[in-house]
């Protein structure tokens, strides 16, 4: 069967590499040895591969030079590339289920609700006052950081969203939300008891939720000051007017795409300043300097954000060494539209493109000493300017939410190591690979600083 898979896929011109079993090519030995197999088939083939992994036959990229082609290079039919359940369930305007002059749209009434001056002006004082009431009540509790970090990010983003705050409707839309995450994370069966049919059921519940949040507003003559209310509004200042269902569409790719990046990196920074006291104390003394100047009840501002020394550092440090070290995103996938050439090899039409792009993060060349965590290394500019700084994707469809992310997580951690001290209940997995996750959640003992 082998031999039978390979000859299959031994058209000339097809990158070098292996295809493993019928239907399930090498996704199993990808999943068991992880970044290894990566490691180990571009040792055998080179920087730029064939497999067939989770359902598809793909190219690999390991190459710098080509990973940024086909990053920049969507119009000439490198399109995103990931998994139908996940389409499915995040529905026909998602961001990454359009191309074209739709995407175009869809980006720019993205940009428009999140850029710096709404971050500014509105996001940020949401975000404020619900980190602040999120962390609270955790003194002299045991609490599962990787659960409260999930929940964090899907409700501060809810909080912007609608102004949905900690009623029933948030808990219910939170509960619904898991399953869905879970829906598109998992393989297209569509049978009783699956993740998949959950996932499905899920979004329909949210589509009713969203209508309904959307028919009140309708009706009612308050006037809110949220990103649905922008989205809705039909005056001169919101460019992009979209129907209900890209408006619906829309905030779920809002929350789908800032949840388990801004929740895990959350996780792994409280992690890696738990293991780091002598970086901890430093982040925690300057973020007190920043709270000196203020009254308890103010809030943190855009320019405590911006402009100090310290808190630029801080931003690397939750967001670019915490990344960086713990790989929150592998890569980003696309896949072809036809028949094309990559790098001297002919890529046949449909196969899925892995851009791979978590060795770059342990490249001693680029980041010495690539195992340590080392904040200070960010405090050198360069390095984020740099061409294979991928950690927020590149080209067409670089994180638009770059920005935002940075302000939940470092204001979340402002709150929690001004107030509290921690330790882990220490023993617990933490798996690194194909995604961040504390399998059994991680614990850790609070008590007030
Ligand atoms: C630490 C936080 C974050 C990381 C590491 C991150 C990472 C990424 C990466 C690697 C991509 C590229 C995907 C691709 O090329 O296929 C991406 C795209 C995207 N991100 Fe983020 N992200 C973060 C936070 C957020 C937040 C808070 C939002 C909220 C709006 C967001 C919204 C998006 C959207 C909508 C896209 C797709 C853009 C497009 O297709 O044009 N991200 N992000």
């Amino acid at each position: 069967l082998l031999r039978w898979n390979e000859l299959k896929f031994s058209k000339k011109g097809l990158p070098p590499g292996t295809m493993g079993w019928p239907i399930f090519g090498e996704t199993t030995e990808f999943l068991k040895q992880g970044p290894n197999f990566m490691k180990n088939q571009r040792a055998r083939y080179g920087s730029f591969f064939k497999s067939h992994i989770l359902g598809c036959p793909t190219a690999v990229s390991m190459d710098p030079e080509l990973n940024r082609y086909i990053l920049m290079n969507e119009a000439k039919g490198l399109v995103p590339g990931y998994p139908q359940s996940m389409l499915d369930i995040l529905g026909k305007c998602n961001i990454a289920a359009v191309h074209g002059s739709t995407h175009k749209q869809m980006r720019g009434a993205l940009l428009a609700l999140i850029s710096p001056t709404m971050i500014k002006q509105q996001l940020l004082p949401k975000i404020d006052e619900f980190m602040r009431n999120f962390v609270s009540d955790w003194d002299n509790k045991i609490i599962d950081i990787q659960e409260k970090t999930k929940q964090m990010a899907f409700l501060s983003s809810l909080k912007q969203i609608a102004s949905v705050e900690s009623t029933s409707i948030a808990r219910e839309f939170m509960h619904e939300f898991f399953k869905l995450v879970l829906g598109t994370l998992s393989l297209p069966i569509d049978l009783p008891g699956t993740n998949y049919r959950r996932g499905l059921k899920a979004r329909k519940i949210i589509l009713t939720i969203l209508k309904q949040l959307i028919g009140k507003r309708r009706g009612c003559q308050e006037s809110h000051k949220d990103m649905l209310a922008y989205l809705m509004s039909k005056d001169d200042n919101n460019r992009y007017k979209l129907s209900d269902a890209e408006i619906i569409d829309q905030i779920i790719t809002i929350l789908y795409s800032g949840y388990e990046t801004v929740s895990t990196t959350s996780m792994m920074a409280v992690k890696y300043l738990h293991d780091h006291p002598s970086i901890l104390e430093e982040l925690r003394k300057e973020h007190m300097a920043i709270r000196e100047k203020k009254r308890p009840e103010d809030p943190i501002e855009w320019n405590d954000l911006k402009p100090m020394k310290f808190t630029r550092a801080v931003r690397k440090i939750v967001i670019f060494e915490t990344s960086r070290l713990a790989t929150i995103v592998n890569g980003v996938l696309r896949k072809t539209t036809e028949e094309m050439e990559l790098n001297g090899f002919v890529v046949p039409k449909g196969w899925r493109i892995y851009v791979y792009t978590r060795e770059i993060n342990y490249d001693p060349f680029i980041y010495p000493d690539p195992l340590a965590f080392n904040p200070w290394r960010w405090m050198d500019k360069s390095l984020e300017s740099q061409s294979n700084f991928l950690i927020f994707g590149g080209g067409t469809r670089q994180c638009p939410g770059k920005e935002l992310g940075i302000a939940e997580i470092s204001t979340f951690l402002h709150y929690f190591i001004t107030r509290y001290r921690w330790e882990e209940i220490g023993g617990e997995k933490l798996m690194k690979f194909p995604r961040v996750e504390a399998p059994n959640g991680l614990h850790i003992r609070v008590s007030s600083y």
